[in-house]
């Protein structure tokens, strides 16, 4: 048992060992400069704890819900693609996670296992994460599926109107393989050599977005989705109070503050730096979520403290799976979870109505500290 790793850190370690290494730098990269991917998780340790002695911290209440599902800490899984370049079995595994540490899970639409095979596996609450197609009606139809296998809302990623520049996967040539959701709609594979000329610098997934993803979405579209589903949706990769107010405007259940892991644009933001004014903006009249960076339970405290209502995980849950399969995926969110707790505890926070402001301190408040 020497060998077990003791956090996050220690399983992206492990999954680096275990993938091909195009694999690998799929997962774990950034775009262009990688300037907001350091951010991401540089942002959190610039950000410090205020612990408050001596209250009773013998109990410690992790749970909460999430658009009324309820989950035992505030923590899901997000959507991200392609599980079985990580584990052969993928998604079915990260679903069965989700489901043994009562979190709910995000798919992707990018999934290498098919909605109804992750609905049929196990009890998890599940998410369904939307990317909007040139043919809209494929959009639809996932969307129906997903409806009607129990899903139980729709995250709407709005950020990826064209993929980033991930420089490791063009110079790796990553290859994405045919997703079965689509087996019969579309070619998820670059299936001419005429479209590999054409984007003989891009990547296979920078080939495939750019034939595929819908451009033109914009903010009329949101009527278009809430007129085909009844599930409550979600906007993901809102980064500024501007477009907080008009995503309320336009009667999305939720707000996902989020970068794509520092994936799409570099020189935004770590997400951690403008979460407070989209919760500000937001002022509680719809759930916020975060995503981005988040490796240690401290940071979850930190990020719940700036007014998130939950948080979502996204590369640390594929290196447990690519490291240690279901096991793997489940003990990364098992550390993640006891490292909250124990943070709350520490921090004299037995609920998570007990976390403040007041719990943390900003570069923005030192700076105000100094005037
Ligand atoms: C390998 C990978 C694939 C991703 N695929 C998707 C996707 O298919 N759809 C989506 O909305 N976001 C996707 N994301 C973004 C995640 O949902 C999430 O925003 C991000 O991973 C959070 O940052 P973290 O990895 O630092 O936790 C992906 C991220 C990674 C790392
Ligand atoms: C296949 C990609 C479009 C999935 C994605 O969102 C990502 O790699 O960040």
């Amino acid at each position: 048992m020497g060998d077990e790793p003791v956090n996050v850190k220690e399983y992206q370690e492990l999954a680096k060992q275990a993938l091909p290494k195009m694999y690998y730098d799929y997962f774990a990269g950034g775009s262009e400069d990688q300037h907001t991917l350091r951010e991401n998780t540089e942002a959190f340790q610039r950000i410090t704890i205020r612990p408050r002695i001596l209250v009773d911290v013998s109990k410690i209440d992790m749970s909460t819900t999430i658009l009324g599902y309820k989950t035992s800490a505030p923590i899901m899984i997000a959507p991200t693609a392609m599980h079985k370049l990580a584990h052969p079995e993928g998604e079915v595994l990260t679903a069965k996670a989700a489901a043994a540490c009562n979190v709910i899970m995000g798919l992707s639409f990018m999934s290498t296992c098919t909605i109804e095979e992750v609905a049929s596996s196990c009890n998890a609450i599940r998410f369904f994460q939307l990317y909007v197609y040139k043919r809209r009606e494929i959009s639809a139809l996932m969307v129906k599926r997903a409806e009607m296998n129990g899903f139980k809302a729709i995250l709407l990623t709005v950020d990826t109107p064209k993929l980033g520049r991930r420089e490791a996967d063009i110079k790796n040539k990553m290859i994405a393989p045919q997703l079965k959701n689509f087996e019969g709609l579309v070619s998820t594979e670059v299936d001419d050599a005429s479209e590999i000329t054409i984007c003989f610098e891009g990547s296979n997934l920078e080939a495939f977005a750019s034939r595929i993803f819908d451009p033109s979405l914009s903010w009329k579209d949101i009527a278009w989705l809430k007129s085909i589903t009844k599930l409550p949706v979600l906007i993901k990769g809102v980064l500024t109070r501007e477009d907080a107010i008009k995503a309320m405007e336009v009667g999305v259940e939720g707000i996902i503050v989020s970068n794509h892991g520092a994936r799409q644009l570099d020189y935004v933001p770590a997400t951690i730096a403008v979460l407070e004014e989209v919760v500000a903006a937001v002022r509680g009249r719809i759930p916020v979520l975060f995503d981005g960076g988040i490796r240690r339970g401290t940071d979850i405290f930190k990020a719940l403290a700036l007014g998130a209502n939950a948080v979502m995980i996204g590369r640390p849950v594929v290196y447990g799976l690519a490291a240690k399969g279901g096991y793997g995926a489940r003990r990364v969110i098992e550390m993640l979870k006891d490292e909250l707790e124990l943070t709350m505890a520490l921090s004299g926070c037995p609920t998570l109505n007990d976390i403040t402001r007041n719990h943390v301190v900003t570069q923005i408040d030192n700076h105000h500290s100094r005037l």
